[in-house]
């Protein structure tokens, strides 16, 4: 009988960012330490002898996708909504190396709508994402399901 099991991973990363428009504190550019749990669902490899068996995917394999879709792009990156102005920070480029554009206004629901685009590109086919929990702070977090999205 068919068997399905979710794995999760869990990763960090800091980011600024500014809500343009909101009325609180919140429109200001401000940083957060975000933890992003990342759940896939699969059938575990039943090969035996292959280097994956018993896993539905490598903890390290869904690692490296996040990492590379998600985490490199935006740890330390200050994330603003494209027409932002930011000209009366100057030109420095140190201190302006690492902005990230976008086209919606940077919630945590965006951007864990953001991800699940990405990370659901990149996961081998027989690899469902099952869902993303984004904490933007220890009392906040947006969730993405696949089962709310069919
Ligand atoms: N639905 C959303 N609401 C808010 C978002 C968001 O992305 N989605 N974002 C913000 C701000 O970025 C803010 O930094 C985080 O909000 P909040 O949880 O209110 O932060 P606090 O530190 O004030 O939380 P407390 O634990 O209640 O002190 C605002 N809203």
């Amino acid at each position: 009988m068919k068997q399905i099991i979710r794995i999760t991973k869990i990763f960090r990363f800091e980011m600024a960012h500014a809500l343009p428009g909101y009325n609180g504190l919140c429109r200001h550019i401000h940083g957060h330490s975000y933890q992003l749990e990342v759940t896939a669902s699969g059938e575990p490899d039943n090969r035996p002898g292959h280097g994956g068996e018993g896993m539905v995917l490598d903890f390290a394999e869904l690692k490296a996708i996040v990492q590379q879709e998600v985490i490199q792009p935006l740890d330390h990156a200050l994330m603003l909504k494209e027409g932002s102005m930011v000209s009366f920070i100057g030109n420095d480029s140190e201190l302006l190396g690492k902005i990230v554009w976008v086209p919606w206004q940077p919630t945590c629901e965006n951007m864990v709508l953001d991800f699940s685009r990405r990370i659901n590109g990149k996961l081998p086919e027989h690899v469902q994402l099952c869902s993303l929990k984004l904490y933007e702070t220890d009392t906040s977090y947006a969730e993405w399901y696949a089962s709310d999205n069919l």
